[in-house]
């Protein structure tokens, strides 16, 4: 909590000024008892009406100058706690930006949805909370004790006891309540998680009749949050009753001693009165101290977890500007400089964190500008984590990946991308408009390359058919176009961006054969200077490559063209000859 608390650099002069300003009106309460025992004990008991006058005024002067204070603390602390939270959000959303694939992974997006948003609201309300009792609950404890010392010592050793009696109670609810604190962030990360599937997958859910299968998950996560959250309020509940009971004893015990030191002539009714309003201020300060305990450690949890994300170091970083420049002027001597669209893979072997199975074993090959290298293989063969390496997705764990000669790990990963046209396997469209979606690939691309790219990828026909064109409306996860309408859009990004290299992965697969055969054409005009990988499923769709390369478990078990590949490759033939059958019976 601490560590995140130094994000409060910026606000240095607000939080000075409420802390002054609660200092400020901590003393005006603690002055007032003071003032009133005075109009009681020589103004009311001696007849002094112009002192009660006087005094009573100050009392309000006193009384309206701390109430200033307060307004001023309250507005103060609010804005330094949402100028913090903004700031800590904008800081993790780009430190997540950062993240490699490994990261999100090990995270999960909903966790990181909780964090950024819930987990830095909780300690947002902390802290506007705390600004104010930081500095007012202590100073309203300790000045209330000396000044009611100063009333009567006698009296007040009523304390001795009442103080350990009310800091055990908060001490050992806030240890009973901290692991169950943390345990509703982990539930509550669990709800969303749930909820996120439920949405994403409703489709999948209502055709598969699941509905009530969800609802059952969902409920089980709800009830479990739902529970944890009421036992916690259940411990905290029990605070609050414990606080007044023993509030409550002590007046009795004050009124009770007070009394009999009154009969006895040591102690006067204003002072006796003066006394109870600062066992009172005591108490009050004790409470908000145990609501800072009942706070602090929901924050604290979410503090954590807040900090846990900041701390995670991204595996994938750009190389330090020294080593960049050495590169640069390696390159530059021995004119490597000049590669436009080289890949190379150079006996590269990569393997998911925890997976038994490496996903890549001693892949070799290299790719050129104008030659389209396709790869295909069965399921689950390696063909995605392939082309993941290039633009540096993952790092590989054995050999290089070098793009225009230049091993990946050793360029800043801005430039390596720039070079790099990549269409996912399943189509990411965002909201906005189409001609907003194209243009994502080149900011400054003209409504000529944008067309362009719109018509090379067979989106143009049904672009124009749409009632406005290039300016309707994509909606959320493009929802409202259909699987091959996206990968072609998709498609059209990349191809607006004129990348060096393009990166197809298995992106026509929504595509009928006759569009498919279209856009191929098409693309093989466009992408004359570029170098084309494409990951495909169908044969027909890769028959025409200047290079296959089959894989099998992550290895390469032929590697040709297509007629290179008929004569050499068992696996290849296999899938040829399963397609064929497949079409026939079709
Ligand atoms: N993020 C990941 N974490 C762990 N293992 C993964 C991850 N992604 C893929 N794998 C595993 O790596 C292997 C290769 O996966 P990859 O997605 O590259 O296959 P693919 O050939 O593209 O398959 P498909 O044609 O079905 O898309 C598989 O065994 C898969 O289970």
């Amino acid at each position: 909590m601490i560590k995140l608390l130094k994000g409060l650099k910026p606000f240095r002069w607000g939080v000075a000024a409420v802390l002054i300003l609660v200092f400020l009106q901590s003393m005006g309460d603690l002055y007032l008892p003071t003032l009133m025992s005075d109009i009681v004990d020589k103004g009311i008991v001696q007849g002094d009406r112009a002192y009660i006058w006087r005094i009573g005024a100050y009392m309000l002067l006193v009384a309206g100058g701390g109430a200033l204070c307060s307004v001023i603390a309250s507005y103060l602390s609010a804005r330094v706690a949402a100028g913090f939270g903004r700031n800590t959000r904008s800081r993790m959303f780009e430190h997540v930006e950062n993240f490699t694939l490994h990261e999100f992974d090990k995270l999960g997006t909903a966790s990181l949805i909780t964090r950024t948003t819930n987990d830095i609201t909780q300690v947002q309300t902390v802290l506007t909370m705390m600004l104010r009792m930081m500095v007012g609950a202590p100073m309203m404890m300790i000045g209330g004790i000396i000044m009611a010392v100063s009333e009567d010592a006698k009296l007040s050793l009523i304390f001795v006891i009442v103080i350990p009696v009310l800091v055990g109670a908060i001490f050992l609810i806030g240890m009973k309540g901290l692991p169950l604190f943390k345990a509703i962030q982990v539930k509550l990360d669990t709800l969303n998680r749930v909820l996120r599937e439920h949405l994403t997958g409703i489709r999948v859910i209502r055709s598969f009749n699941r509905i009530e299968h969800e609802n059952k998950r969902f409920t089980a996560a709800n009830k479990d949050l739902t529970d944890t959250a009421i036992k916690v309020n259940k411990i905290m509940a029990g605070l609050m009753p414990i606080m007044m009971l023993v509030m409550n004893f002590s007046m009795i015990g004050i009124l009770y001693y007070g009394g009999i030191r009154i009969g006895d002539g040591d102690l006067q009714v204003g002072s006796l009165m003066a006394f109870i309003q600062y066992a009172m201020q005591i108490m009050f300060s004790l409470i908000m101290v145990s609501m800072m305990f009942v706070l602090i450690p929901r924050a604290s949890a979410s503090a954590l977890r807040i900090n846990e994300v900041l701390d995670m170091q991204p595996e994938i970083v750009d190389p330090a500007s020294g080593a960049l420049q050495a590169t640069a002027d390696a390159k530059k001597q021995d004119g490597r400089d000049g590669l436009r669209g080289y890949v190379e893979f150079d006996n590269v072997s990569f393997s998911y964190p925890g997976a038994e199975q490496p996903a890549l074993s001693g892949i070799s090959f290299s790719a050129r500008p104008g030659e389209i290298t396709a790869i295909i293989g069965g399921t689950g063969s390696g063909k995605s984590t392939l082309l993941s390496m290039i633009p540096r997705f993952y790092d590989v764990i054995e050999g290089a990946v070098r793009v225009d000669g230049v091993d990946v790990r050793e360029m800043a990963q801005e430039d390596l991308r720039s070079k790099i046209g990549y269409i996912p396997q399943k189509a990411v469209l965002f909201t906005g408009t189409i001609n907003e979606n194209i243009r994502y690939g080149k900011e400054d691309a003209t409504d000529e390359e944008i067309i362009h790219a719109a018509k090379v990828a067979q989106a143009y026909d049904f672009v124009s058919a749409m009632k406005e064109g290039f300016d309707s409306q994509i909606a959320q996860g493009g929802s409202n176009v259909s699987g091959g309408q996206k990968q072609r859009l998709s498609i059209a990004r990349a191809l607006v961006r004129k990348p060096e290299v393009y990166l197809f992965d298995d992106s026509f697969s929504a595509l009928d054969f006759k569009t498919d055969a279209k856009l191929r054409a098409a693309l093989k005009e466009e992408t004359t200077e570029s170098t084309v990988l494409i990951v495909a499923q169908r044969v027909s769709t890769v028959m025409d490559a200047d290079r296959i390369i089959v894989l099998d478990e992550g290895r390469v078990a032929g590697i040709g063209n297509h007629r290179e590949l008929m004569e050499n490759s068992e696996v290849y033939r296999e899938i040829v000859s399963s397609q064929l059958s497949e079409e026939e019976i079709a």
